[in-house]
């Protein structure tokens, strides 16, 4: 999965930033959709890796708790955090047990629940 990511990351758009981010979904039937983050010149208008990988599943056509997990590397030697807006649409796609694996640019990775990286979210629920 490292270098599938790595060599993902040649697609990230980010002039801005020279922040490259690359992100692979793996669905339970095995199925993998892949996302970069693309920047743009109206800063706001600019979309992480995590939530491209997502929607592009959700385009072909799967379900909210299809997900089996997500990975994502930041071309960075530390390990960064997704942001929350990311954590906010995991928390929605995945069960609250799947994982979530980040990786640098090394190699190193950690993984992490996705009920612990979003320990109280905004949901459906809210909206009753
Ligand atoms: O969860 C995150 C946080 C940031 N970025 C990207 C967006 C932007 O292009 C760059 C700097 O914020 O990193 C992601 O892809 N995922
Ligand atoms: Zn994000």
């Amino acid at each position: 999965m490292f270098e599938k990511l790595m060599a993902l990351l040649e697609n990230s758009y980010s002039p801005y930033s020279h922040f490259r981010v690359s992100s692979i979904v793996v669905m339970k039937d095995g199925k993998e959709f892949s996302g970069v983050n693309i920047e743009n010149a109206s800063y706001g208008a600019t979309i992480c890796a995590e939530r491209v990988a997502i929607f592009s599943a959700i385009a072909s056509g799967y379900k909210p708790y299809d997900f089996e997990k997500i990975y994502v590397l930041c071309d960075s030697q530390q390990i960064q955090p997704s942001c929350f807006v990311c954590r906010q649409v995991m928390s929605e796609m995945f069960e609250k047990d799947k994982e979530v694996v980040w990786f640098s640019n090394t190699g190193e990775s950690v993984t992490y629940r996705i009920c612990d990286l979003c320990p109280y979210p905004f949901g459906s629920q809210c909206l009753e």
